[in-house]
Order: C-alpha cells, then sequence, then structure tokens
C-alpha cells in the first residue's frame, strides 16, 4: 500500500464488532488476535496492511469520522440517522440487521403531547414531526422498554430485533420507523486524498458482501 495512504478505522464496539471482524477477515485481511472482543486494547495496528483500527461507542463512531481522526467507520444506520454526520456512506455491509421502530403497551391510546422515550431523541423527533404530530421526546440511555410500564412515557422508540425485549415486557411493535444494517462510512477529505486505499477497502468489503447475498 502506497506509504501515505495509511487508513485509521473506527470500529464500533458491541454487537457489530464480531460480524464485522468476520467481514474484516472474509475480505483477506490479516487481522491480528489484538483485535479480539475480549482485548480492552482501543488501538491496533496492522503495519502490513497499511491499517489502524480504534475501538470506540458505536454512538461515536461517526464523530470520529467527521473530524478525520478515522478515515473509515463501521456503524449501524441508526446511528448515522440519529447523528446526522457530515460523512459519506460507502456501502451497506448488511450485518447485525434489525429496525428502529415505535412501540407501546397493548392498550396504548393516543393522547394530546404525548411523552416518547428513546435512545434516539432526534429520530423520534423527526418521525413525529414528520408525521405532524407534537411530542415530548425523553431522552434515555437504556432500558427504554421500562417507560411505559411506570408511566415515564406512553411510547417508546427502540430497537427491536427478535422482538424478545417488546414481548416479554408486555408491549406491542406499533410502526416501523426504518430498517437498519451496518454500514462502512468516510471521511469526506480521506475520500478524496486516499482515494486509493479508500476505495481499495470499500471494493474487498463490497465484493464479499454481495457474494453473502441470496441471489433472487
Ligand atoms: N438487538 C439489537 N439491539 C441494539 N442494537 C442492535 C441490535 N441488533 C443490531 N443492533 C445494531 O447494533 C448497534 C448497537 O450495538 P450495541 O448494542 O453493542 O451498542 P450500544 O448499546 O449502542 O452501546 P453501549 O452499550 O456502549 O451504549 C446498533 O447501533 C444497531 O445498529
Ligand atoms: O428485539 P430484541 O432482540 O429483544 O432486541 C432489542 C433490544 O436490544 C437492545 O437493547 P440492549 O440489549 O442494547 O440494551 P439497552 O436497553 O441497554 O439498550 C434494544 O435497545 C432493545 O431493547
Amino acid at each position: 500500500m502506497d506509504e501515505g495512504e495509511k487508513l485509521v478505522v473506527a470500529m464500533p464496539k458491541g454487537r457489530i464488532f464480531e460480524e464485522a471482524l468476520v467481514l474484516l477477515r472474509e475480505s483477506g485481511l490479516s487481522v491480528p488476535a489484538d483485535l479480539a472482543t475480549d482485548s480492552r486494547k482501543l488501538t491496533v495496528e496492522v503495519p502490513e496492511e497499511g491499517l489502524s483500527f480504534l475501538m470506540v461507542k458505536p454512538m461515536d463512531v461517526p464523530t470520529y469520522v467527521e473530524h478525520g481522526v478515522a478515515d473509515l467507520g463501521v456503524v449501524g444506520k441508526d446511528v448515522l440517522m440519529e447523528e446526522e454526520r457530515d460523512v459519506y456512506e460507502l456501502l451497506d455491509l448488511g450485518i447485525s440487521p434489525c429496525r428502529i421502530s415505535v412501540a407501546g403497551t397493548r392498550d396504548w391510546k393516543p393522547v394530546l403531547n404525548p411523552k416518547v422515550a428513546s435512545k434516539y431523541p432526534r429520530i423520534a423527533d423527526r418521525y413525529f414531526r414528520e408525521k405532524g404530530q407534537q411530542v415530548e421526546v425523553i431522552h434515555l440511555n437504556g432500558s427504554v422498554e421500562l417507560a411505559p410500564l411506570i408511566g415515564l412515557a406512553d411510547r417508546i422508540v427502540d430497537i427491536v430485533s427478535t422482538g424478545r425485549t417488546l414481548q416479554e415486557n408486555g408491549l406491542v411493535e406499533l410502526e416501523e420507523i426504518a430498517p437498519i444494517t451496518s454500514r462502512l462510512i468516510a471521511n469526506r477529505a480521506s475520500y478524496r486524498l486516499k482515494s486509493t486505499a479508500v476505495n481499495g477497502m470499500a471494493e474487498r468489503m463490497s465484493r464479499v458482501v454481495h457474494k453473502k447475498e441470496v441471489p433472487l
């Protein structure tokens, strides 16, 4: 790889990480053991590939990429929708599929100015505003399904995957806002200035992603 085109990649710790690692391996990258899920290292160098990885909180991936401290990043579409950062979305990686939805109790009834609890306050606010509904959004950092059960909110906006969390808490999915998968994103300047390396990485990953897609 060109000496001037080393890439820094922001990787999300947690759920997406393992699947992203599989994609990187399948795209032919020699991924060192340091980049394993049980490692506590926050930076991993792979000099032979001209790559270094930053292990960061999923919600922070677009921040690192927008500021240019990472050239590339792997992140859920939910986070991109919430953060609205100035980055390029290069590729749908198809991994960690889920959806972001509105949910509530089975006996939920419309009220004037309902409260909506969410880890995604901007997505929730935008969704209801576009529907012309006035809501008060309450920002929580987790265990969002608790909110309607204890009277903190009338409805929630949260990730649904298997539906188990909703079911076990007596909630039902009311409306799907968007389907979610993880994306490969790029810093705008890196996309231009390191185009060979950035495109090379995107193409390698794209080949693996498209091979996995079931033919119609
Ligand atoms: N069942 C799921 N629940 C939450 N996120 C999911 C689920 N399935 C896939 N995802 C994807 O994984 C990402 C979240 O990963 P994870 O749950 O590890 O992080 P987090 O809970 O946001 O982070 P943290 O625990 O550090 O606050 C989401 O952005 C989404 O794109
Ligand atoms: O449909 P399911 O398969 O049950 O998955 C959805 C649940 O998983 C996530 O929570 P997470 O485990 O990240 O915990 P959190 O409440 O701390 O966000 C998400 O916020 C939902 O609560």
